[in-house]
């Protein structure tokens, strides 16, 4: 009993350090309220001066989002799920992938370099549909967590029910609202978020273009992940629903398709 409470104590302490690094990282990416953001250092001093601490923040700047990337994929891999649960139990696993990927956000919104040399400036209408842009991309990534299940991937559902005494059970697969436009309506959302900025900078643009760059790697992964877990059901929703563009026109199915007519065919 002491421990099942331990251990969702500890899912509830995850989902908060969590909490505080999401709102954070609202504040870091749009340069709202915080204290350091993605374009100004805490003294508000801009400290890329000469090339060599203009390099010095281009590799900080990669080796923090590298830190985050591989500890969120390696850590979310069935085989590294089975291995760590040798000494850490099922019902406590998310809470510490949560925990660790917020801990090292914290680290890299603490560490980032600004580069704030001017990539693109816009004002009036333009700077304004980028900001709701920018608000409707949160918006989409954190209502599509609800749409699969929060509180099972941020871990507080397992503490929850081994908390109770059931056994936990398996990922389920689901396709609500967002999910049937595209398969991965956060990682959609979190692209919207990192890139419609009124004012791009050097920074900003490192911090978009890496996160892209790995957002593309890590749904591969991801997919595969899935196809294993639940086979032909994610084949045939891989084949009806885009990736992360979502298609204009909707595609009907194949058996609905008209055959394409032969030449001499008769009309
Ligand atoms: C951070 S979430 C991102 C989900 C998805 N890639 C997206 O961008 O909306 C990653 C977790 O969601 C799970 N997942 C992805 N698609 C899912 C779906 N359609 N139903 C249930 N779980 C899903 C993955 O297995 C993984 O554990």
């Amino acid at each position: 009993m002491i421990s099942r409470l331990l251990i969702l104590l500890y899912a509830i302490v995850s989902y908060v350090i969590f909490t505080v690094s999401f709102l954070y990282a609202l504040g870091f990416v749009g340069n709202y309220v915080v204290p350091k953001s993605i374009d100004m250092s805490i003294d508000k001093s801009i400290d890329v001066g000469s090339p060599t601490d203009l390099s010095v923040a281009v590799v900080v700047n990669l080796l923090l989002m590298s830190l985050f990337a591989i500890q969120h994929s390696v850590m979310a891999r069935p085989a590294f799920k089975r291995w760590s649960a040798k000494f850490l139990p099922l019902a406590c696993q998310r809470s510490t992938y949560v925990l660790l990927s917020s801990l090292i956000l914290l680290l890299l919104f603490w560490q980032w370099r600004p580069i704030p040399t001017p990539v693109w400036q816009t004002s009036g209408i333009a700077a304004w549909l980028l900001i709701g842009v920018h608000w409707l991309g949160w918006l989409i990534a954190f209502a599509s967590t609800h749409m699969i299940d929060h509180f099972d991937l941020f871990g507080l559902r397992q503490a929850f029910v081994a908390f109770r005494g059931s056994e936990i059970p398996g990922q389920s697969f689901r396709t609500p609202l967002l999910y049937k436009i595209v398969r991965h309506p956060i990682m959609l959302g979190f692209l919207l978020a990192f890139w419609a900025t009124p004012e791009m900078t050097a920074g900003h643009l490192l911090f978009a273009l890496a996160n892209t760059a790995y957002i593309l790697i890590a749904l591969q992964f991801e997919e595969r992940d899935l196809i294993a877990e639940f086979g032909m059901t994610y084949q045939q929703y891989r084949h009806r629903v885009p990736m992360l563009v979502p298609r204009l026109f909707t595609r009907r199915p194949a058996d609905e398709r008209q055959p394409p007519r032969s030449a001499g065919a008769p009309r």
